[in-house]
Parts: C-alpha cells; sequence; structure tokens
C-alpha cells in the first residue's frame, strides 16, 4: 500500500485491530441460541451465517433487529435503558452484552500483531488514524487491549447515537471521522472486516476500501466494494 498518496486511515475495531469480532460472535450466538429455544413456536437455530448476514458491523439493536426481521419475530424496540430480562430488541441487545463483557473479563484482549505492526509504520510515516466502530464497547476494549493512547478520534456507538450519526452499512461514522482528523474523504483508507462495514466505506468516497478476510469470505468483501482484501495487516506495510 503506498501510503504517501492518502493522508489518514479509518480503522474498524473489532475484528481488525482486535481478535473481538469473534467475542461479539459468541456472545450473540448464546444470547440468540437461548432466544429462540425460549418460544413457544419451534425455530431453526441461529447460524453462523446469521450473524454475518444480519448482524456483523452494525449497531448493537439494528443487528437484533435486522436478524428477528428475517425471522418474522416481531417484539417492540424498547429503549436502550432496558434491563437485559426485558423482552425488547434494546433488552435482547443488552442481554447480549452481558454475555460479551463476561467473556472479555474472563479472556482478556490481545491485539492483532500484523495490526500493531501497520499502526506501528504509519505512526513512522505520519498517516492520521482513528477507530470507526459500531459497538458501545469500543472505549473498553482500546483500554484493555492497551490500544487507548494511539488513538485521538474514536467514533463508537456511543457516539453516533448520541449525535445522531447513521450506522454502519451508511457511510456517515468514516465521514464524520475523517472530518475530525480533518482529512478528506478522497484522501482516506478504510479498513474493514465486515459486510456492513464495507459496504459503509464504499458508499463513503474514500480513496480505498480494504477488507479483511476473518472469515467473511474475500468473494463477499469483494462483493460488497472492497477494493483490495488482506488476511493480515501486515500485508499493508509497504
Ligand atoms: O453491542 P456492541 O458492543 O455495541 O457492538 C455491536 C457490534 O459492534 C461491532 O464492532 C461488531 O463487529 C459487531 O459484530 C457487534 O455486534
Amino acid at each position: 500500500m503506498d501510503w504517501d498518496t492518502v493522508d489518514a486511515a479509518l480503522f474498524d475495531l473489532d475484528g481488525v485491530l482486535t481478535p473481538t469480532a469473534e467475542v461479539h460472535m459468541r456472545a450473540w450466538e448464546v444470547m440468540f441460541s437461548r432466544f429462540l429455544q425460549s418460544l413457544d413456536e419451534e425455530h431453526d437455530p441461529y447460524t453462523d451465517e446469521d450473524y454475518f448476514a444480519h448482524v456483523d458491523g452494525r449497531p448493537r439493536y439494528e443487528g437484533v433487529a435486522a436478524f428477528l426481521e428475517s425471522r418474522g419475530i416481531e417484539l417492540p424496540h424498547g429503549d436502550p435503558s432496558d434491563a437485559p430480562d426485558d423482552q425488547t430488541v434494546c433488552g435482547l441487545g443488552n442481554r447480549k452484552n452481558d454475555v460479551f463483557l463476561e467473556i472479555l473479563a474472563s479472556e482478556g484482549i490481545e491485539v492483532y500483531p500484523g495490526s500493531l505492526k501497520l499502526l506501528d509504520h504509519l505512526r513512522e510515516v505520519g498517516t492520521s488514524v482513528a477507530v470507526v466502530s459500531s459497538s458501545r464497547n469500543a472505549h473498553q476494549v482500546l483500554r484493555t487491549s492497551g490500544l487507548s493512547p494511539r488513538f485521538s478520534v474514536v467514533v463508537d456507538g456511543m457516539l453516533a447515537a448520541q449525535e445522531q450519526i447513521p450506522g454502519k452499512p451508511r457511510p456517515d461514522t468514516f465521514v464524520y471521522a475523517a472530518e475530525q482528523l480533518g482529512v478528506d474523504p478522497a484522501r482516506a483508507v478504510v479498513i474493514e472486516d465486515a459486510v456492513s462495514g464495507v459496504q459503509a466505506g464504499a458508499a463513503g468516497g474514500f480513496a480505498a476500501v480494504v477488507g479483511v478476510d476473518r472469515g467473511v469470505g474475500e468473494q463477499a468483501l469483494i462483493a460488497a466494494g472492497a477494493t483490495r482484501v488482506v488476511t493480515d495487516l501486515a500485508e499493508l506495510v509497504r
């Protein structure tokens, strides 16, 4: 990657810098499997395909709503302050969050070595960096993994909700991060592992959208608009 031709790299967090996409994935599976089993009517089990198609990369409650809609299940939306045992879209999202935080506390987080290598390289060559995550836990993940001091601009699920910035697959959170860095989107690269995130990058007029294949598959990332696909961020160190 020729970093001389761009001014900034906008990183998704979970699955791009840290292996926490997998933790989200497990937490969603635990919550949705229990939820489907608790219903009176029979439903096909929740699968990884459900995650990739409806939940991956999207803001918490939008992921819940998209999955429920795909199964024809209707629940009241509720409110983000709902308790985890409330039978609402927000309640289910918060129920998953309890599982996510439990796993995080017991297992900790290590940054992908290739991602650290790229961050070190960008610091050397003077390319600005930002984190753009749908997650409301992004600051906690950054703190726990030791990455916080490297990012002055973090656009996460909390900030997006507060500022009413539409989440991925819309491009707005990436565009907002570029603005915060004072960089023209046409001079910024988006780095994403989720289809919804790549779609967001492709819709935002960025210099490039790098898809990171952590299981979604190269073809799916290219179909979503990735201009290049890598399996490790060290491949982007020139
Ligand atoms: O529930 P949270 O922490 O706000 O996160 C929502 C989403 O955040 C993203 O970063 C993950 O890639 C998703 O898969 C996850 O569902």
